[in-house]
C-alpha cells in the first residue's frame, strides 16, 4: 500500500495543453462569393460589417461582396494601405461599431482584417483574392516593424470564402508566389527540426507532417498548377489553407517559417516593396536547403516549373542587397533560430548568391 503511493508521487505530471483555433467555414470553389451572405447568417455574425479592402481588390471583389451583403446588412468599406501598425489603429477606429469585419485581398489586408478583428474581439471572414500566401486561414499576423517584421498572435477568420474564379483570374505572379511560399516549408521544417536538436526547441510532429505533406503535394501537381487555370487556383489554395491549418496546431508560424523567411523580412527592410513575400521565400529557401547540405537544385527546379524567381535578378534586387540580407537575417526575430543564425560569413554569402546562377 506505501509502495503504491510512493509510485504516484514519483510520476512525472503531465501538464501540457494547447489551444488550437481554427476557421468554422472553410468554402473554396467556383462562384462561392455568392455565398458570403448565407455564411453570415449561418454564423450568427450580426448585422453591421465593416469591408477591409486594398486599392486594386475592392474593385476586384470588394464593391460586389458589399453589394451582396448590403441586402441583409449595414456595410462600410474601408481601403487600406498597406498593414502597418497606424494603419492597424486607423481600421480599428472605423471598425468599433461594426459586429464582423470581411477581408478581402491579399495578405496585407487579411492580416490586417485578422489584427483589428481580433483586437476588438469580433469575428472575421477571409476573402483571398489570390493564391499568394499562406496566412488566408492562419491564426498569425505578420506586420511591419522597425525592428523588421513582426508575428502577432491573433486568431484565425470564423470562415474563409475562396472564389477560385476570382483567384485565377490574378496575375500568374501571385499564384507563383503563393507556390513558393508553400514550397519554403521544406527548408521551415528543417531549422525547426534544428532548433530542436540544438537549442532544445519543441516540436510539433503534426505540424510538421501537414507542413510538409502541403509542400510534397504541390511540387507533385506543378505542371497542372503552371498551367494557371480555375484547377491551379483550387489546389494551391487548398495547400494554403492547409498550411495554415498547421500554423494553427502549432501555435506559432514555425512549420511555415524559418531562415528564408528571416532572409524574406530582411529584403523587406533593405529593399522594400521589390518582390512578393513568397517570391522572396522560395529565393530564401534554395539559399537554406543548400546550407542544411539538402537538395538546393530539386527546390530550384521545383520554384522553375511554377514560374517562380529563382535567383536575386529575378526578384528585381542586385546580388548585392541579397547578401546584406543574407546578412541582416539573423537580426530579424532572434528568438528564432535558423541555419541563417549559425554564423554565416559575408565571402561565403556572396558564393551561395552566384551559385544562384549556376545553370
Ligand atoms: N499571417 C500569416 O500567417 C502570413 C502572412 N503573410 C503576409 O502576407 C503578406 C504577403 O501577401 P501578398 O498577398 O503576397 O501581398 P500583398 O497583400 O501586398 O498583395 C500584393 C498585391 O497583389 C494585389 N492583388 C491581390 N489580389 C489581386 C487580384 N486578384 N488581382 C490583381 N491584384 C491583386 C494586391 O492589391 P491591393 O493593392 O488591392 O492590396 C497587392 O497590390 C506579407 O505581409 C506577409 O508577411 C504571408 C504568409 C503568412
Ligand atoms: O509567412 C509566414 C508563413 O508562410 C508567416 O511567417 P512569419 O511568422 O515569418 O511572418
Ligand atoms: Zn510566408
Amino acid at each position: 500500500m506505501g509502495g503504491a503511493s510512493i509510485k504516484v508521487l514519483r510520476e512525472k505530471v503531465f501538464d501540457k495543453s494547447r489551444w488550437m483555433q481554427l476557421p468554422r467555414d472553410v468554402i473554396i470553389g467556383h462562384n462561392v462569393l455568392g455565398e458570403i451572405p448565407s455564411v453570415c447568417r449561418d454564423l450568427n455574425l450580426g448585422s453591421r460589417a465593416l469591408l477591409i479592402a486594398g486599392e486594386h481588390t475592392m474593385g476586384i471583389a470588394g464593391e460586389r461582396i458589399a453589394s451582396l451583403l448590403g441586402e441583409t446588412c449595414e456595410v462600410e468599406t474601408y481601403i487600406t494601405h498597406g498593414n502597418s501598425l497606424e494603419e492597424i489603429a486607423a481600421v480599428e477606429k472605423a471598425g468599433a461599431s461594426a459586429d464582423f469585419m470581411v477581408g478581402v485581398g491579399g495578405g496585407r489586408v487579411i492580416d490586417t482584417a485578422k489584427i483589428v478583428s481580433y483586437n476588438l474581439d469580433r469575428q472575421f471572414i477571409s476573402v483571398p483574392t489570390a493564391a499568394a500566401h499562406d496566412g488566408v486561414a492562419s491564426s498569425r499576423a505578420t506586420v511591419p516593424s522597425p525592428e523588421g517584421n513582426i508575428s502577432l498572435s491573433a486568431h484565425p477568420p470564423i470562415a474563409v470564402v475562396a472564389d477560385t474564379g476570382i483567384i485565377a483570374a490574378a496575375p500568374r505572379r501571385l499564384l507563383a508566389s503563393g507556390c513558393a511560399d508553400i514550397i519554403s516549408n521544406y527548408t521551415a521544417i528543417l531549422d525547426w527540426e534544428l532548433a530542436h536538436r540544438l537549442r532544445g526547441e519543441p516540436l510539433s510532429e503534426y505540424a510538421m507532417a501537414l507542413s510538409k505533406m502541403t509542400a510534397e503535394i504541390t511540387v507533385k501537381n506543378a505542371a497542372v498548377i503552371s498551367a494557371h487555370t480555375e484547377e491551379s487556383a483550387w489546389m494551391v489554395m487548398k495547400a494554403l489553407v492547409s498550411s495554415g491549418v498547421a500554423m494553427s496546431i502549432a501555435g506559432s508560424s514555425r512549420p511555415a517559417s524559418g531562415g528564408e523567411h528571416k532572409f524574406s523580412h530582411a529584403l523587406d527592410r533593405i529593399a522594400p516593396g521589390q518582390a512578393l513575400h513568397g517570391e522572396q521565400c522560395g529565393l530564401g529557401a534554395i539559399i537554406t536547403m543548400y546550407l542544411h547540405g539538402g537538395d538546393w537544385r530539386w527546390i530550384r527546379d521545383s520554384l522553375k516549373k511554377i514560374g517562380a524567381p529563382t535567383t536575386p535578378a529575378g526578384l528585381g534586387i542586385s546580388d548585392e542587397t541579397a547578401v546584406e540580407a543574407l546578412l541582416a537575417a539573423p537580426s530579424i526575430r532572434p528568438e528564432r533560430f535558423t541555419i541563417l543564425d549559425m554564423g554565416l560569413s559575408r565571402e561565403r554569402a556572396e558564393a551561395i548568391v552566384k551559385m544562384l546562377y549556376e545553370e
